[in-house]
């Protein structure tokens, strides 16, 4: 019934931030009586729309969620109370909300109301799925994702800049798949430049990032994908007073351009946070990835790894000068996971959080 509630959450896949992905199904007497999943933030919470599919069924049944009901008056009223109005005899939770406003206190409010709570389904799936909303919540800025796709011999590029394509088809669709679960994803202006990349989804009726490009001079190209607005919106984050008439062209274009006092993947990403924004995917260089890493704003890392070989000392590889000298100073990645997707491998794992 978990894995239903997570499965129901994922049907709102990167349309929920600031709120979190949320499901939950009713079953009275063995029978599914009920199911919902929360929408969007300002949206009823996937317990109201289970609760509601269920009417009356919903007395004494037991309820699945898979993050702790709300206990609080937010943009919507606390499904705790909800649910003791419901005459629910028992809720089965994924994990505890972390959000202060909750924090166990609608467990409580249930557990006092007379209603049986069991904590801690299937948690590992439900702390992952939210992991950009936990992120979010505990750290006040968002989760940071860092995707590449390197040869065997670690690099991203030939030496002149071609990259068409490292991985293989099936490996991009992942990465496809992986945009439709994030907020935003974070380019800087060399791959503008080089790949003109479209950063979207490519599957109709999914979630698109916003597309966000760092340049601090805006030296970038008159005609780009990116500045191909009319589906898919674009923002371009600069330094204050960078190349006026290139900033104007770009807003003819219909391309957001904000201007920060320095432009650094922490005030990218406190920018991105302020928007509301939970999980960012960085699919940057690797001189933007460095200091993306330096600062603290990449907790994942997705490394595809092709069976291919480059070769050469100029072809760029995924992440530059991180001013290690010694091996010990190398940051080892946690909870690490690796599969083969054709004929590449996908190693992820999370950088020790600073
Ligand atoms: N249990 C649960 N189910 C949902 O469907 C939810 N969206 C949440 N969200 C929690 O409530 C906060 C948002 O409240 P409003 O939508 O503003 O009323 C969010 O931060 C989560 O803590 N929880
Ligand atoms: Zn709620």
């Amino acid at each position: 019934m978990m894995q239903r509630c997570l499965q129901l959450a994922r049907r709102a896949l990167g349309r929920t931030a600031p709120n979190p992905l949320v499901g939950s199904v009713i079953v009275q007497a063995g029978e599914v009586v009920g199911e919902g999943f929360h929408p969007g933030a300002g949206q009823p919470h996937a317990e109201v729309f289970a609760l509601r599919a269920a009417g009356d069924r919903a007395r004494g049944a037991t309820v699945y969620v898979n993050l702790e009901p709300c206990n609080h008056y937010g943009r919507t009223p606390p499904c705790s109370e909800a649910l003791i109005a419901a005459g629910v005899a028992k809720v089965v939770v994924g994990m505890v909300d972390p959000n202060p406003l909750v924090a166990g206190g609608g467990i409580a409010r249930l557990r006092n109301a007379g209603i049986e709570v069991v904590v801690g389904v299937e948690e590992e799936d439900c702390r992952q799925l939210n992991e950009g909303f936990v992120h979010r919540i505990l750290y006040q800025r968002p989760f940071g994702i860092l995707k590449y796709a390197m040869t065997l011999d670690g690099k991203i590029a030939t030496s002149s800049g071609h990259s068409a394509w490292i991985s293989s088809q099936s490996a991009r669709n992942l990465v496809h798949q992986l945009r439709v679960a994030c907020d935003a994803v974070i380019v800087g202006g060399n791959t503008v430049r080089k790949d003109n990349p479209r950063l979207t989804s490519r599957q109709a009726e999914a979630h698109n990032p916003l597309r966000v490009v760092m340049s601090r001079t805006l030296d970038l190209p008159t005609e780009a994908y990116l500045w191909q607005t009319a589906e898919f919106p674009t923002l371009v984050i600069t330094q204050k007073g960078a190349n006026p008439k290139f900033q104007q062209l770009l807003w003819q274009k219909n391309v957001e351009v904000i201007e920060l006092p320095s432009l650094t993947p922490t005030h990218a990403m406190a920018h991105l946070y302020e928007r509301g924004f939970s999980a960012v995917l960085w699919e940057c260089g690797g001189t933007l990835a460095a200091q993306a890493i330096a600062e603290g704003m990449v907790q994942k890392i997705l490394a595809f790894i092709a069976p291919k070989i480059i070769g050469g000392s100029n072809a760029p590889s995924p992440i530059g000068d991180l001013g290690l000298t010694n091996m010990t100073q190398a940051l080892a990645l946690e909870r690490v996971r690796w599969q083969t997707i054709d004929s590449d491998c996908l190693v992820e794992g999370y950088l020790p959080q600073k």
